[in-house]
C-alpha cells in the first residue's frame, strides 16, 4: 500500500531524514516511534504530500506520490493530527460532512446518498451518534479529537495518517479513539500509520513499528521485536524495562526513577506480630512479591503480610473481599497487604532464619494436614467435603531477584514441603497413599530487590539450599507441632 525508499528530507538543506525505507501493507497499522526530533511529524508530512523530500522515492497503491493529483491523494489519505484551530462553530455533523469535500464535483456540488452514508457510518463508529447536532466548541477535547477522527473517516481513505492522536486524551478517550479505529480497520481493510510518543499504546495497537534513532531506522519489526529494553534505552537515553502485558500478548514498557532503592537487610526490615488470630509481618519498605496469596497474589509490591486463622468451617463467596474488609478492620492497607487465610493453629508455626554472605532468609511456615492429598494419585479422589486444613509458606529474601529465580524460588519451596510432608508420613485420607502436600497450600517469595543479584534460586544454588533447607525443616516441624496437637504422635 505504501512503499518507502532510502528516503532523505529536512528543512533549509539541513538533512533530518536519513535513507530511511519501510513498506506498510493493506490493512496494517504501522506505528512510528522516536524520541523529540527524531524526524517522526516530517515522515507523516511528506507522506501526505504537504512536505518534499530531498531524494528517494514514495508510492502509493504502487504510484508514485508526486504523480497524484490534490482531489485524488485527498480521496486516498487522510490525516489526523494532534490539533485543530477551531475558529467556526460547525455542529457535529457538519464537521464530519467536511471529510466528504474530496468528493464533490463542480461548482455547485450535491450531497448524494453515498455521502450521507459515509457520514452516517463515521459517525456511528466513532460513538458520536448522540453528539452530532452539538456544536464542537462545547466539546471536551476527547470529543473533539473523535469528531476529526470522524471526518476523516468519512473521506473513506485507504490510507489514515495520524501524528499522535491521542495526546491530549484521558487514558479512556486514548482507548476509545483506538478501540474504534481498529474496528474500521478490520472492518474496511484501512491501512493507518501513526506516529506515537505512547510506547505501550504503540504495542497495544500495531501490527509493526519503526523505530527511528536521529532521522535513521533503528528497527521495523513487530512491538515484541521493536520494544526491546537494550535498542529503547539508547534510542531514549533513559532506563526502560520490558515486560508483558497481563491479558494480552504485547510488550509492557516501564520505567525506572534514577533515585536509590532501600539497602537494608531483611531483618531489620520485617517486624513480626503472632497472636492466635493472625501472623503479621510488617516490612519498612515495600517487598516485591510472588504469591499465590487470597489477597494481591501473582507478582506484586507489599509492605503487609498476613497469615489470617479462620474457623475451620469458614465458608465465604468472595475470600477476597472478606480479607479486605478484615485487613480495614484491623487498619492495614489492603493495596499494600499480602492475604493468606489458614484453619491451622498459628501457636503451631514455624519460623527459621537464615544469615550468608550474600543474602538473609526469613521462613515462616503454618500447617494443617486435616486435607492432605498426593497429587500423583488425586484423580481417583471424590473430593468430598472436608474440613480446610492448609500449609501457607512464606519466605523472606534479602536479595535482588530476577523473575526466573522468583519462580524456582518458588519450585524449590514446594519439593522441600513435599519432601517434609512424605517424612511425616501424611497420609492422603482417600487414597491411603503419602501425601504431598494439602488441596489449598499456598506460597509467598518477598524480596528486597537491594543488594546482591540472584538470577537463579534452583535447588543448588546457594540461595535455592538454604530455601531448600529453611523450607524443609519448618514445614517438617510444624506439620510435627499439628500432628502431636491432633494425638496422631
Ligand atoms: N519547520 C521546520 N524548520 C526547521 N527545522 C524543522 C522544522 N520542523 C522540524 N524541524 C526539525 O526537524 C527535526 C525533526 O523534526 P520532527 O518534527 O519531524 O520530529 P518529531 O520526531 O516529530 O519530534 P516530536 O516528537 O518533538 O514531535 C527536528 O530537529 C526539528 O527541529
Amino acid at each position: 500500500m505504501i512503499k518507502v525508499e532510502n528516503l532523505s528530507a529536512g528543512y533549509q538543506q539541513k538533512e533530518v531524514i536519513h535513507q530511511v525505507s519501510f513498506e506498510v501493507g493493506k490493512g496494517e497499522i504501522f506505528g512510528i516511534l522516536g524520541p523529540n526530533g527524531s524526524g517522526k511529524s516530517t515522515i507523516l508530512k511528506i507522506l501526505s504530500g504537504q512536505f518534499p523530500s530531498f531524494s528517494g522515492s514514495v508510492s502509493i497503491k504502487g504510484k508514485p506520490l508526486d504523480d497524484y493529483k490534490i482531489k485524488e491523494l485527498a480521496q486516498t489519505v487522510a490525516v489526523l493530527s494532534q490539533h485543530y484551530d477551531i475558529s467556526f462553530s460547525y455542529t457535529v455533523k457538519e464537521t464530519v460532512k467536511l471529510g466528504r469535500y474530496a468528493y464533490q464535483k463542480g461548482l455547485f456540488p450535491t450531497w448524494t446518498i453515498e455521502d450521507e452514508l459515509a457520514v452516517q457510518k463515521a459517525i456511528d463508529m466513532t460513538g458520536l451518534t448522540n453528539l452530532e447536532n452539538e456544536k464542537i466548541d462545547l466539546l471536551s477535547g476527547g470529543e473533539r479529537q473523535r469528531v476529526f477522527l470522524a471526518r476523516a473517516l468519512a473521506q473513506e481513505p485507504d490510507i489514515l495518517l495520524l501524528d499522535e492522536p491521542t495526546n491530549h486524551l484521558d487514558i479512556s478517550h486514548q482507548m476509545r479513539l483506538f478501540d474504534s479505529l481498529y474496528k474500521w480497520v478490520q472492518e474496511k481493510q484501512l491501512t493507518v500509520v501513526a506516529v506515537f510518543h505512547d510506547l505501550n499504546m504503540a504495542g497495544l495497537y500495531c501490527n509493526r513499528l519503526l523505530l527511528l534513532d536521529k532521522g535513521s531506522v533503528k528497527s521495523i519489526n513487530e512491538p515484541q521485536n521493536v520494544l526491546e529494553e537494550e535498542s529503547l534505552s539508547s534510542v531514549y537515553q533513559t532506563k526502560i524495562i520490558k515486560k508483558q502485558h497481563p491479558v494480552v500478548p504485547t510488550p509492557l514498557i516501564t520505567l525506572t526513577p534514577a533515585m536509590e532503592w532501600n539497602e537494608a537487610s531483611v531483618f531489620p526490615m520485617l517486624k513480626t506480630v503472632q497472636t492466635e488470630e493472625a501472623i503479621i509481618v510488617e516490612a519498612e519498605k515495600p517487598l516485591k512479591t510472588l504469591s499465590s496469596a487470597v489477597l494481591n497474589s501473582g507478582f506484586n509490591w507489599s509492605k503487609y503480610f498476613i497469615n489470617r486463622h479462620v474457623d475451620k468451617h469458614y465458608n465465604c463467596d468472595d475470600p477476597e473481599q472478606d480479607m479486605k474488609m478484615y485487613l480495614e478492620k484491623i487498619g492495614y492497607n489492603s493495596a499494600y497487604t499480602v492475604g493468606m487465610m489458614t484453619a491451622a493453629k498459628l501457636n503451631d508455626a514455624s519460623m527459621k532464619r537464615v544469615q550468608t554472605e550474600q543474602f538473609s532468609l526469613f521462613v515462616i511456615v503454618t500447617a494443617g494436614m486435616s486435607n492432605a492429598v498426593d497429587v500423583s494419585k488425586a484423580y481417583l479422589r471424590t473430593d468430598l467435603v472436608r474440613t480446610p486444613g492448609t500449609i501457607n509458606t512464606w519466605i523472606f529474601i534479602d536479595g535482588k531477584l530476577s523473575d526466573a529465580a522468583f519462580v524456582q524460588a518458588m519450585m524449590t519451596a514446594t519439593e522441600a514441603k513435599v519432601k517434609a510432608v512424605a517424612e511425616n508420613q501424611i497420609l492422603d485420607p482417600e487414597t491411603n497413599t503419602i501425601a504431598s502436600g494439602t488441596s489449598t497450600d499456598s506460597l509467598l517469595i518477598a524480596a528486597t530487590q537491594t543488594g546482591s543479584f540472584i538470577e537463579y534460586a534452583g535447588t543448588i544454588t546457594q540461595i535455592g539450599k538454604a530455601i531448600g533447607q529453611m523450607v524443609f525443616e519448618a514445614t517438617f516441624e510444624a506439620i510435627k507441632r499439628y500432628k502431636e496437637r491432633n494425638g496422631s504422635i
